[in-house]
């Protein structure tokens, strides 16, 4: 990545600056962040040396400065212009800082025009007072007093008389719309009235499954208050990351309502003795689209032969806002005549203006009848950023929310745990800097990073959880694994810094703000090559307003810790102010670039977090690969956004970057011997994909492969042993209907539960799979 480069020399200054009624001064002296040329260079900050003022470095033009002299005016686009020495000779003695144009050899970001995608509505609450429901007086109580609701939402009020009435249930509803209660309150109020009452020993009568570990606590935590009244009934959670010793001691004990994770409830069921389903009469999948996604198919297999196996007839409830017309379907013919509850009103046609850049439903997408609604009050915002200036435009969008104002609280979606990681290190070294005591406290908002990703020990992933949740302000660096259920309280943004792996999960993230009627904001960021996935996701109807990024950038205008030439104040022109920002941008991405390549570990670091990235990219499925390919990916710019001032070599190993991609092409081209590995079916790409930090802490997930094979055999022996026993038990497998997933009712189809390779992805959470796919999987696995 040969970039034309700058020599910047940063003034010593910490001057004020006005923007509209606010004033701010900067709470650094910039010789904190460089060192002068007289003090030992540190790790942190090495000296850079004088440079020759041009030269040419592989056909490309390497712009520098020395001090004191003008730089070459460079050609194209404006780009920052180089640092000069102020006139007031200050800053004669730092050194100067390298780094290549930001807003150089960018592609064009495309026009996009407001999408006239008319979202589908939901009306959250309705009048209707629990009251007027026929339940116990104590869990009235509760539910006011306790749980401090009154009146129902509609999902609520639709779904509780059926569950009330012994029926299965498809409910779908917008995130936030109070689903967890919709089950929660028949589900108790059926147990506490059951005779003889319920003792411990009978152990578990309801099992809720959910895909991630947060999830079931705040589940956990939800039931527990509902069952406040009512002491006899125990529930319990079984979860990835905690000791299975004291979950078989409690198992032992007896749990009434078991909440659990499906890796982890397969774990308890292939190892501990005293888990027993002869007593349940409820099964409740929560987030159900994605219990169902194949990266969890085995596992629920498992649960369900469990379950057939020995248990008395059963409720069955599957929930998620994103139930899509094909998952419904396909549990429908698999659930006992469930009663179909959906919330949202279906009239909303999609306009399909041919304006040439209007966004429009994508005529090859999966069709209209696949509508998600969105919470009314949620503000979708959509940023074009060239790869280069990713990072920059996501710091200064952060350092607008959550220093220059206050009480925000924002969820920044990455792609896996070591973009996460490294983010956190980063912003933490560079945005947060050191407090300057003497500013008053409202122009020094805490900037204060958490992070939540599924390589983390469960102990410090509760801890975040409960620290964000009760925090007024701060920014959560996470991956999918926040993206489905969490409700945290009072969030204001969500960022999703990297797109989403399908609609729905871009459905699952921004839910987590605009909770139960509440004001939200999101942010998407695409790259120029991206813009095509507006339509996609107004395909769903999903449609959003365009953020400019310049106007993004702007907030470094209120940071001086990142100030330009400082030549600019407020009575110059438009042109001087978008150069100062540009200067800004500028300032601030040397800094990150600094911050990296401060040591070789830094640079490791960001070498990771970049290949995950890469890799990552290479998960989006194949129907929404013309958009998020990893060959329209430029490697030196993505680099760039992680800090790293060129593209790394060797990343071609793994064959992940574009580099990898183009490596092999050149091989095959030469036609060495090589062979490129096998080229993987499309169901075994999609399996292979599937695993993730959803998974659920089972052993098999982190064991060696050795011990992982050991394991698999004992589960297909156990697993020939159970369907033995349901065919001889008389549960036949012949009469599943066709394209049956789960036959909840009954055993699924022999060996079904080996067909799929049970593999972690590095990072990215498990695709959706499509009804279809799902249906072709099943199909091609029957017997
Ligand atoms: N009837 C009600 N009145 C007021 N608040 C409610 C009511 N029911 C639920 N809530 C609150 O609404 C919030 C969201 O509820 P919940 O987490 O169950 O939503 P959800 O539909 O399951 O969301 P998601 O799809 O994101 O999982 C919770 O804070 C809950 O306490």
């Amino acid at each position: 990545m040969a970039e034309d480069m700058l020599m910047l020399n940063i003034t010593n200054s910490a001057p004020t600056f006005n923007m509209g009624n606010k004033k701010f001064r900067s709470p650094f002296k910039l010789a904190d962040k460089w060192p002068t040329q007289k003090e030992e260079p540190s790790d942190h900050c090495p000296k850079s040396p004088p440079i020759e003022p041009t030269e040419e470095t592989a056909g490309k033009k390497v712009l520098q400065t020395q001090p004191g002299k003008r730089a070459q005016k460079p050609t194209g686009p404006p780009g920052p212009r180089q640092r000069s020495q102020p006139e007031d000779g200050r800053g004669e003695d730092r050194p100067f800082i390298k780094t290549s144009s930001l807003f150089r050899n960018n592609p064009d970001i495309p026009d996009i025009h407001r999408s006239d995608v008319t979202q589908v509505k939901e009306k959250v609450f309705t009048s209707d007072s629990f009251a007027e429901l026929e339940l116990h007086p104590h869990l009235l109580s509760t539910l006011n007093n306790v749980l401090k609701v009154t009146s129902m939402t509609s999902v609520q009020k639709e779904t509780i008389p059926v569950l009330l009435n012994g029926s299965d249930a498809v409910v779908r509803s917008q995130t936030g719309s109070g689903k967890t209660l919709a089950y929660g309150i028949p589900l108790v109020q059926t147990l506490q009235a059951m005779q003889p009452k319920i003792k411990r020993g009978d152990g578990p009568l309801a099992v809720i499954v959910v895909p991630t570990r947060e999830l079931a606590q705040q589940s956990f935590q939800i039931i527990q208050k509902l069952l406040k009244p009512f002491t006899w009934i125990v529930p319990g959670v079984l979860m990835g990351g905690e000791k299975r010793k004291s979950e078989k001691a409690r198992l032992r004990k007896g749990i009434n309502i078991l909440i659990s994770t499906p890796g982890r409830l397969v774990d308890h069921i292939n190892n501990t003795l005293s888990i027993a389903f002869s007593a349940v009469r409820w099964l409740v999948l929560d987030e159900a689209d994605r219990t169902l996604d194949l990266g969890f198919e085995k596992d629920l297999t498992v649960i369900l032969n469990a379950l057939n196996a020995t248990g008395p007839a059963r409720q069955n409830v599957l929930l998620s806002a994103t139930l899509t017309e094909g998952v419904s379907r396909l549990a429908n013919i698999s659930l006992k005549e469930p009663v179909n509850i959906q919330v949202s009103e279906h009239s909303a046609a999609v306009g399909t203006t041919p304006d040439p850049g209007v966004v429009t439903p994508d005529p090859a997408g999966p069709g209209l009848t696949d509508s998600f609604a969105v919470p009314e009050k949620l503000q979708q915002h959509v940023v074009v950023v060239p790869s280069k200036l990713r990072l920059v435009c996501l710091a200064a969008f952060i350092l607008g929310k959550c220093k220059f104002e206050s009480g925000h609280k924002l969820i920044v979606f990455l792609s896996s745990c070591e973009a996460v990681e490294f983010l956190l290190s980063l912003f933490t070294t560079v945005l947060c800097g050191k407090a300057d005591p003497s500013a008053p406290p409202e122009q020094r908002p805490p900037l204060a990073f958490l992070r939540l990703h599924g390589n983390m020990a469960q102990e410090e992933r509760t801890e975040v959880f409960q620290e964000f949740s009760q925090k007024k302000a701060g920014i959560l660096l996470c991956t999918d694994v926040a993206a489905r259920g969490l409700d945290l309280p009072q969030v204001t943004w969500i960022i999703q810094y990297t797109p989403p792996i399908s609609p729905a999960e871009y459905v699952h993230r921004v839910g987590r703000t605009a909770r139960i009627g509440t004001r939200g904001n999101s942010l998407l960021f695409l790259t120029p090559s991206e813009t095509a996935y507006l339509n996609v996701l107004a395909n769903h109807n999903i449609g959003m307003s365009e953020m400019k990024m310049e106007d993004i950038l702007a907030n470094l205008m209120l940071d001086d810790r990142f100030k330009g030439r400082g030549r600019w104040d407020s009575k110059r022109s438009s042109g001087a102010l978008q150069q100062e920002i540009r200067e800004r941008a500028t300032v601030l991405q040397t800094d990150f670039e600094n911050v990296v390549h401060a040591n070789k570990d830094s640079v490791q670091t960001a070498k990771k977090a970049l290949q995950s990235f890469l890799r990552a990219y290479t998960t989006y499925p194949a129907s929404a690969k013309h958009i998020f390919h990893i060959r329209h990916l430029h490697l030196g710019h993505a680099a760039k956004s992680f800090g790293l001032r060129d593209a790394p070599q060797g990343l071609s190993s793994a064959g992940a970057g574009p580099r990898g991609a183009m490596a092999k092409g050149r091989e095959k081209g030469k036609g060495k011997e090589k062979r490129s590995p096998r080229k993987l079916s499309g169901k075994e790409r999609v399996a292979n994909l599937m695993r993730s930090e959803y998974a659920s802490g089972a052993a098999g997930d982190s064991a060696p492969k050795k011990k992982r094979k050991k394991k698999k055999q004992q589960q297909q022996q156990q697993q020939a042993a159970e369907e033995t026993r349901g065919r001889t038990s008389g549960a036949g497998l012949t009469d599943t209907p066709a394209g049956c997933p789960y036959p909840l009712a009954r055993p699924p189809p022999t060996r079904r539960a080996d067909c799929v390779p049970h593999t972690r992805s590095p990072d990215r959470t498990a695709h959706p799979v499509t009804a279809e796919l799902w249906t072709e999987i099943i199909c091609a696995q029957r017997p």
